[in-house]
Parts: structure tokens; sequence; C-alpha cells
């Protein structure tokens, strides 16, 4: 399925999940995608994915001529498995080594600080709610770092992930992860567009507090409750 034209607004519900590094948002997005039946959208994959792509032409993250031409070209849609929708660019998708190797980790957040390539993700992150509504799930969960500020301000269901550094950087190593938890965190939070902050009204998780099924259905059970007292 292409990205489409329509942003139709709908009561479809929203959850929000943004954080630092390795503060649990993939983790913790996808256990809730399964437990409600939610469509799950990883946004940081998205902007791994632009730079894995970018890097390859040889274009450099700084705004050229060269960044806004390949950004024009590129063809974006996604493939749904499970829960997760992943980004297809140009028919392909992308492996897991790929979006996470040493030189996209190095890279990625200074490609995600230029406004272009902020710009060409924003409307095809938007389309997810069109999407989880055409393959029938029953809501959305998207996560990444400007999604309840930026992506979906009006999202009903709002979290911002955090836990102390030591854990984070604890996690990625045990993961088998060479990342620089820290400098991306520092490049995501002082850009000028779209930064990395806790939306005013969401709700703070530290996740070092709880474990993973603890944060899912702390989450699960904020939104059940909501809704039922909704409907
Ligand atoms: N609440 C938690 N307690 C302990 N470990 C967690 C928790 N949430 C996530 N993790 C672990 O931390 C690591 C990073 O989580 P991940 O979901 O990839 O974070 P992010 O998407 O924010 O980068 C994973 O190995 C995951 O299993
Ligand atoms: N909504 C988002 C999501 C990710 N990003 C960028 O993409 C990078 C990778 O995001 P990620 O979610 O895969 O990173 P991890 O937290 O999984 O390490 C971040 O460091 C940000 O620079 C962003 O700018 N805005």
């Amino acid at each position: 399925m292409s990205e489409p034209v329509s942003d139709s607004a709908t009561d479809f519900p929203i959850i929000t999940l943004d954080g630092g590094a390795a503060t649990g948002k993939s983790s913790t997005a996808r256990g809730v995608s399964q437990q409600l039946r939610f469509l799950h959208a990883d946004t940081g994959s998205h902007y791994r994915a632009l730079t894995f792509l970018l890097l390859r032409k040889g274009i450099s993250p700084e705004e050229s001529d060269e960044l806004t031409e390949a950004l024009e070209e590129m063809k974006l849609s996604a493939e749904v498995d499970g829960t997760l929708a992943s980004l297809i660019a140009d028919g392909k998708k992308l492996s897991p080594e790929d979006l996470r190797s040493l030189e996209v980790n190095r890279n990625v957040s200074s490609f995600a600080a230029l406004p272009p390539v902020r710009n060409r993700l924003l409307r095809y992150q938007r389309w997810h709610r069109e999407l989880a509504l055409e393959k029938g799930f029953l809501g959305l969960v998207i996560e990444g770092r400007d999604i309840g500020s930026v992506v979906f301000p009006e999202a009903p269901f709002r979290f911002f992930l955090e836990a102390d550094e030591s854990t984070r950087i604890q996690r990625r190593s045990e993961e088998g992860q060479e990342d620089s938890v820290a400098a991306r965190d520092k490049a995501d939070s002082g850009r000028k567009t779209a930064p990395l902050h806790c939306p005013e009204g969401a709700i703070r998780i530290n996740t070092g507090n709880y474990t993973l099924e603890e944060v899912i259905s702390q989450i699960c059970q904020k939104v059940q409750n909501d809704s039922d007292a909704l409907q």
C-alpha cells in the first residue's frame, strides 16, 4: 500500500510513546500493540532507514540540493507483519542489521535534525492512522521523539518514557550494540526542529523502576479504563 493523500480526522485511539535512546519505547510499544490489537509504528526506524539510504547515495547530513532531490524521489510505503508496520523505500525493506549499524547510529541524529528530512517523514508518519484503520486494527501505538508534541499532539494517550543514563547504556550493551546513547540524546534534545522533550500533559514513566511487563500493563490499563469511561 502506498502513502495516500487523505488525513481525515477520526476518533481512532492513538497512543504516543516518546523518550530518549533505550528508554524502552520499541519493546513497550510492541507489547501494547499485541495486547490491544493496535498497529505499531516505530518512527526511529524511519529516520534510520532514510539515514542508511542517503549515506549509500553519498549524501552527507547537511541541507543541499542533492538531499532535497533524493528525498523527493524516494517512494515511501509500508509493510505490515503481525502488528508492526515497517517502512518500504522504493520497494525495499531494510534489514535490522542495516538499520542498527554503527554508521547509522553515528549519523542518524544529524539527518534527523534537518527540516527537509523531518518534513518528508511527517506526512508519512501521520498516514499510519489511516493505515491502521484500513488494516482493521483497533488503534495506533506510535513511538519516537516528537510524536506527542508534533506528529500527533492531539492524541488522547501520550506517554514519556525515561530511565537514567547508566541503565540505558547497560541495556544497549546487553543487546551487544555499540551505541552513543548520551551523544544522541544530547543532539536530539538540543536541535531546533522538533526537539526531544516531554510533551505538555504527557504521563511520565520511569522504566528503570518497573519491569517491561509492568510498563506495558500500566499503559494498557490506562487506555482500557479511559476508553470504558468514554463509552
Ligand atoms: N521496563 C523495562 N525494564 C527493563 N528492561 C527494559 C524495559 N523496557 C525495555 N527494556 C529493555 O531495554 C532494551 C532497550 O529497549 P528498546 O525497547 O529497544 O528501547 P528504545 O526503543 O527506547 O530504544 C531492550 O533490551 C528491552 O528489552
Ligand atoms: N520521532 C523521532 C524518532 C527518531 N528520531 C531520530 O532517530 C534516531 C533513532 O531513533 P530510535 O528510536 O531508533 O533510537 P533508539 O531509541 O531505539 O536507540 C534518534 O536518535 C533521533 O535522532 C527522531 O528525531 N524523531
